[in-house]
C-alpha cells in the first residue's frame, strides 16, 4: 500500500426478476434482450457519470458502480426513472469499505439477505448508506487506468479480429484475478485495449508487479496510469493523465504513487 487510504463507495445494481422476465410468457427474443441490456447500461452510465460516478456493465444483469459523491437521493432519482421508462426496475445496494472488494461484499451481502435475484415481488429495494459528507475527503478514490502497450501495431493491424480478442481478453482474465486476489481491487473491461481498476491505495510496485504478472502468464504487455480523487471522475481523469505520461516516458506506471 502507498499510505493513501481510501474509502471506496460501490453500488450494486441488479435487475429485479430480470430472469423470469426473460421467458414470459415465453423466450423473449435475444436481440431485444440485447437492446435492453446496452441501453440500460448506457443510461445508468450516464445518469451516475453525471454525477461524476462510473459504471461498469459487468453482467449487464448485475452491474457495479462507484458512487462516491451520490447520496441516497441521488440514487432513488435514478430508480425512478428507470422504472418510468423501461419494463425492468433495478435494486441498488450501497457498500463502502477500505477497499473496493470489502465495499462490494457488503453491497452484496445485504442485498442477498433480502432473498432472491429472482423473487417474483422483489423491487426497487434501495439498501447501505453512503460515506457521509463530513468523511469524505479528496483520497477517497483510486483508480487504475490499464492499456495494451501497442495492441494495434501487435493485435488490431496484424491477426485476424477474433485472435486479437483472445489476445487482449486473457490478459483482463490474467489482471483482473491478480489485482483481486492480491490487491482486493475491482478491475473492469471498458473496451478496446482498456481495463479500469478500482483499488485501494495501492504502491509503485504493486501495479509494476500486477504489469509483470500479465506478462508472464498471459504474454501481454500492459502499462497503467494511476490517479486518486475524491470522486471516480476525479480519480479516473487523473489516471488517464498519468498514462499519457507513461505513454511519452515509455514507463509500465506512472501516477500520484507514493
Ligand atoms: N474506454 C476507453 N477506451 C480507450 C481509451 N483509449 C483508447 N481506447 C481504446 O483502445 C483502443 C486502442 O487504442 P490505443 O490504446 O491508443 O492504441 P495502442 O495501439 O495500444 O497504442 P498505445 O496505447 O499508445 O501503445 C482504441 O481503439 C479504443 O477502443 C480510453 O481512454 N478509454
Amino acid at each position: 500500500m502507498s499510505g493513501i487510504v481510501t474509502n471506496t463507495q460501490v453500488t450494486l445494481v441488479q435487475l429485479d426478476n430480470y430472469g423470469p422476465w426473460t421467458v414470459t410468457p415465453s423466450p423473449r427474443r435475444e436481440v431485444d434482450l440485447q437492446t435492453l441490456q446496452s441501453r440500460l447500461y448506457a443510461d445508468l452510465s450516464q445518469a451516475i457519470g453525471m454525477r461524476d460516478g462510473y459504471t461498469f456493465f459487468t453482467r449487464f444483469d448485475n452491474m457495479v458502480a462507484v458512487t462516491n459523491g451520490l447520496d441516497l437521493e441521488d440514487h432513488a432519482r435514478i430508480q425512478e426513472s428507470i422504472r418510468n421508462r423501461y419494463p425492468v426496475t433495478v435494486s441498488l445496494s450501497i457498500g463502502t469499505g477500505a477497499t473496493p472488494a470489502d465495499a462490494l461484499v457488503e453491497a452484496t451481502a445485504a442485498i442477498q439477505d433480502e432473498g432472491s435475484a429472482q423473487d417474483a415481488d422483489r423491487s426497487e429495494l434501495l439498501l447501505g448508506q453512503p460515506v457521509p459528507e463530513s468523511e469524505r475527503s479528496d483520497d477517497d478514490v483510486q483508480i487504475a487506468h490499464f492499456d495494451v502497450v501497442d495492441a494495434t501495431g501487435k493485435y488490431t493491424d496484424e491477426l485476424d479480429a477474433f485472435s486479437s480478442f483472445i489476445h487482449i481478453e486473457q490478459g483482463y482474465a490474467e489482471l483482473m484475478k491478480h489485482m483481486h486476489v492480491a490487491h482486493d481491487s475491482l478491475s473492469f473491461f471498458v473496451g478496446g485495449d482498456n481495463i479500469i481498476a478500482v483499488c485501494p491505495g495501492l504502491s509503485e510496485d504493486d501495479y509494476a508487479e500486477a504489469v509483470e504478472h500479465v506478462r508472464e502468464t498471459a504474454g501481454v504487455d500492459l502499462r497503467v496510469g494511476v490517479g486518486t480523487g475524491a470522486s471516480p471522475h476525479d480519480a479516473g481523469m487523473g489516471a488517464k493523465h498519468a498514462l499519457e505520461l507513461a505513454r511519452e516516458d515509455e514507463t509500465d506506471v506512472e501516477g500520484d504513487l507514493h
